[in-house]
């Protein structure tokens, strides 16, 4: 076998490395010692304390040992790979005596030249082009097809960066993807403090806005209501107009004025000259509306935003640049510390908005910039797509071909064509639209995931829709960022064939047989390039969504375009075997949707294959409890009092139980056999063994469904300590974020829980800690929003904090206001596995370092200002605190309620005393008074 090593590890740095290297070489593995540790993770011994820990691929029939980690001293607990397995008892596995190709994982790709691998989610060996921008120093714009790595390749380039790091683009989802891959196999690199962000996130970064920014569908809910005349009629155009031309390209002012607007070109417009005085008129109303909805255009707040903006980061990645408007992107490098820190990357052949993005205007945003004279040489492109099938490669390039034999370069970047990897084969099928046709497609697929229906606009929906029952339809807008491994192509250039006809003329087969020239447009009509560019761009980014299969119907199938991509002939019949993906694999896909921002197709799973059904039971909210807790208390309703007290009993809510002991509630004087009887009545399911009977109550009513109390089934898992039902929760994308009537996510519950049982602490919370923990927690401090990643002290500190505030302040407003202590948070956490918090993460030094650094008031660059003093050593949340609740911001002390804090009764009264639990009561309620006093004063200071 070959060795090939992380390039994370230096080898020189391995006593008895060479040694070991050659024992493997020779497949020596009786020697090297190897035993099987992991899932494809074995260990071979450099000597007596220390280990080599690696994985077993394969290549082109060529076996490899790739080497990931230095294990020291039998330290296996410390492992990144093998985090999960507590102990290794290396005796009790036997050496394995030669490597067995069988067991070798197939790699995707290994370039030859490379004796080193990088990591991100699976093992990737770069190819010379991506090895070439790899080793070089930025400033860099890397350009690339759909699927050429990009997206990787920044990530690792990233990993090289010290101090504060930024990754920013426009989706939401693909944000928390590249964190994920960042943090892959519990990447962890000290020297840098990275924020991944939206481009929404960014702006609130600088500052929270007020209001809401202005969306499509807000926009031409609007504008439907407000047209006027027969010449604008399209919602979108404009909306794509006011972001593109009118806002987005100009960093020197917030939009055009109507002079500049009409003066520009036929090619800087989607519309006519003759139209635009009415599409300005149009803008200034769409001002107005703004203002009078409390909305924001992204464009015009990036403009003003450049006022405030204080450079902070020392290396910035911005992906899917093409997504961005110029003032976004000029916004983002003004965060920069030193302008050359930046790495730019994206392909203006997947633009299928005409919002006049061109990597020309890019670079001119560098000309300014002093010791950037020039874009050109910061650019370098990629060209091989490890995606798609060779075969829809070969349709792709063919239409990039075409693009730039009819129209000329579109710009010079964007000038090249892809080569498949190749480990994907596939098959492109060009097919009649008939009734056949459509059936036999539509039977065989419509129960697949696998399946997706790509049309060209959302009012050739409808058709689809009725032909094929399937709910992943999806317009071209829609399929953007999205891939599936058959792609259904329905009347894509039948709905247009006038503009497709348009791209092709002058075209000639033969002219497809060289590669591309780089020449200007040759087409000088008065039709807009940018239109063009829109309809092939479409055509391009719709069939590369297909990993493997393209199935391509058209109504109209003898056009020239056709026959210039190779699909002459359509084919009048097809014999597909049919597909069916489990209920799993649907309540997966739509819970990826959903992430993914698409709530149609994710509904449509939900209602008509998953048959999901609103419970019909009355859930205990906020709403409903005042009239719950009058029946029971006033009412003296005995039903409602259970009901009650089962309430308080899920949220330790001493202040209803008190209230039931008032009112001679009986039950209420023995708490711990009431949690006995609701966990019976109630939470019996969530103590078996096996998770079936909990998936069955999800599989009617969604994974986040709420139960009488308020709570997600998570939520009850968590309280429970029910590993396997919370294991298969995570399988089913359960929300981590969505919070109880306490205002407590699923993991804070846990670690409420690990603090009340140390069984818990010790036994339970290792196992579903992973599957709890949100990935981070979006904070606003000063009106400015911070992503806190769960990498940090901070966000473990905050949550547990949150988690204990019902249990902890009750004991600090006795006789004044106090607040947590570090011992508040060693007692909390003194059971807590090394898994979760290492032993340097527990010592009382570093948990009052993080609670000082954070402190209001205190200078540090990364105080987070989670913490106000209210006396020496103790601490409350800092009044002017907000967290993102569910997409909405909240102020800590809306979410946590300081009214809820009570005392505990005591049943047994000292005699000496008249009434000590109304003592208790009075002195705390004057502690609260003065610490709302206090939250109130402090919240108004600016
Ligand atoms: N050299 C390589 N060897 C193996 N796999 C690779 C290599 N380069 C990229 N990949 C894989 O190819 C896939 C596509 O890569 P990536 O998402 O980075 O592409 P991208 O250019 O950002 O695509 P898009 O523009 O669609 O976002 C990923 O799964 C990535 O891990």
């Amino acid at each position: 076998m070959k060795v090939l090593i992380y390039n994370e590890l230096d080898p020189k740095t391995i006593p008895g490395f060479a040694k070991l290297q050659t024992f493997l070489e020779n497949d020596d593995f009786k020697s090297a010692e190897v035993k099987k540790v992991g899932d494809n993770l074995y260990r071979a011994r450099l000597n007596q304390r220390d280990r080599l820990l690696f994985a077993h691929y394969r290549y082109q029939e060529q076996s490899y040992a790739l080497i990931l980690e230095f294990i020291k001293n039998h330290a296996y607990h410390e492992s990144r790979f093998l985090r999960q397995v507590s102990t290794i008892d290396e005796a009790k596995i036997p050496v394995i005596p030669s490597a067995q190709m069988n067991d070798a994982a197939a790699l995707v790709y290994l370039n030859p030249q490379q004796h080193r691998f990088n990591l991100l989610d699976k093992i990737i060996s770069f190819d010379d082009r991506q090895q070439a921008i790899y080793d070089l120093q930025p400033p860099l714009i890397v350009i690339g097809s759909a699927g050429s790595g990009k997206t990787a390749l920044t990530l690792e380039k990233m990993k090289h960066a010290v101090g504060d790091v930024l990754y920013v683009t426009q989706s939401a989802y693909l944000v928390n993807n590249a964190r994920d891959l960042y943090y892959a196999h519990q990447y962890d690199n000290p020297e840098q403090q990275i924020d991944f962000l939206s481009f929404q996130e960014f702006l609130e970064s600088i500052q929270v806005p007020a209001g809401k920014p202005v969306s499509f569908p807000l926009f031409q809910h609007w504008f439907n209501r407000h047209r006027q005349g027969p010449v604008l009629k399209d919602a979108h155009k404009l909306f794509e107009e006011f972001r593109g031309v009118i806002t987005g390209p100009a960093t020197d002012k917030s939009w055009l004025d109507r002079d500049d607007y009409l003066a520009l070109g036929v090619k800087e417009s989607i519309f006519l000259a003759e139209e635009r005085d009415a599409v300005y008129d149009v803008f200034e109303k769409y001002r107005e509306f703004l203002q009078d909805n409390q909305l924001y255009d992204p464009n015009i707040l990036s403009h003003q935003y450049l006022q405030q903006i204080q450079p902070r980061y020392d290396f910035v990645v911005v992906d899917e640049v093409q997504d961005l408007t110029n003032i976004q992107l000029y916004l983002i490098l003004k965060s920069l510390h030193h302008s050359r820190d930046f790495l730019l990357c994206g392909d203006s052949n997947q633009i299928v908005h005409p919002n006049f993005f061109s990597w020309a205007k890019v670079k001119s945003l560098f000309y300014r910039q002093d010791d950037l004279q020039t874009g050109d040489e910061l650019i370098r492109i990629l060209n091989t797509n490890y995606r798609n099938s060779p075969q829809v490669t070969e349709i792709a390039n063919r239409i990039l071909k075409i693009k730039n034999l009819r129209f000329g370069s579109i710009d010079k970047e964007s000038h090249y064509l892809v080569e498949s990897n190749g480990h994907n084969q596939g098959e492109v099928l060009f097919l009649q639209d008939t009734t056949e046709i459509r059936r036999e497609l539509d039977n065989k697929t419509k129960a697949s995931t696998q399946f997706a229906v790509i049309v060209m606009s959302a009012e050739q929906k409808p058709a689809a829709q009725q032909h094929f029952g399937t709910p992943l339809i999806f317009t071209i807008q829609e399929a953007k960022g999205l891939e599936y491994e058959n792609i259904i192509l329905y009347n894509f250039l039948s709905q247009e064939e006038a503009r497709y006809r348009e791209i092709s003329k002058g075209v000639a087969a033969a002219d497809l047989q060289h590669d591309l020239k780089y020449a200007r447009g040759k087409d000088k009509t008065d039709k807009s390039l940018e239109i063009y560019k829109f309809y092939i761009n479409a055509l391009y980014v719709a069939l590369t969504r297909a990993i493997k299969n393209l199935y391509w119907l058209e109504s109209q199938p003898k056009q020239p375009l056709l026959d210039l991509l190779g699909l002459g002939e359509a084919q009048a019949s097809l014999q597909l075997a049919s597909q069916n993906s489990s209920l799993d694999a649907w309540r997966l896909e739509a819970h990826k949707l959903e992430l993914q921002g698409k709530q149609e197709q994710a509904e449509r799973i939900r209602s008509e294959i998953l048959k999901q059904k609103t419970p019909p039971w009355q859930v205990i909210d906020a709403a409903f409890l005042p009239a719950l807790k009058q029946k029971a208390l006033d009412g003296n309703d005995k039903n409602a009092r259970i009901m009650l007290f089962e309430y308080a009993l899920v949220y330790e809510d001493l202040d209803i139980i008190n209230s039931l002991l008032k009112a001679d509630f009986k039950a209420a004087k023995q708490p711990d056999k009431g949690l006995q009887l609701l966990q019976q009545k109630h939470y019996s399911i969530y103590s078996f063994k096996k998770p079936d009977a909990v998936l069955k109550q999800t599989d009617q009513y969604g994974t986040d469904f709420r139960n009488v109390f308020n709570q997600t089934p998570l939520m009850v898992a968590a309280w429970m300590g029910s590993t396997e039902v919370i294991k298969a929760l995570f399988d089913l994308g359960a929300d981590t974020e969505k919070v109880d009537s306490n205002g407590l996510t699923a993991f804070q519950i846990a670690l409420a829980q690990s603090d009340r049982s140390e069984a818990y602490a010790k036994k339970k919370l290792a196992d579903i800690y992973p599957q709890l923990e949100p990935t981070s927690m979006s904070i606003q401090v000063d009106g400015r929003l911070v992503k806190l990643d769960k990498h940090h002290m901070e966000f473990f500190m905050l949550n547990l904090m949150i988690a204990l505030f019902y249990r902890v302040m009750p004991h600090k407003l006795h006789y004044r206001i106090e607040g947590f202590t570090t011992q508040d948070f060693i007692d909390a956490i003194q059971h807590l596995p090394a898994s979760i918090l290492p032993e340097r993460r527990k010592q009382r030094a570093y948990l009052s370092s993080i609670l000082a650094k954070n402190e209001t008031g205190k200078d540090d660059k990364h105080n987070r200002k989670l913490f106000y003093r209210v006396m020496r050593g103790a601490y409350i949340f800092n009044p002017k605190l907000a967290i993102k609740v569910e997409g909405e911001w909240v102020n800590i002390y809306d979410l946590l309620s300081i009214d809820k804090l009570v005392p505990q009764y005591e049943a047994r009264q000292d005699w000496w005393r008249a009434d000590f639990n109304a003592y208790r009561e009075k002195s705390m309620a004057a502690c609260k008074v003065d610490l709302k006093r206090l939250i109130a004063e402090k919240r108004a200071t600016e």
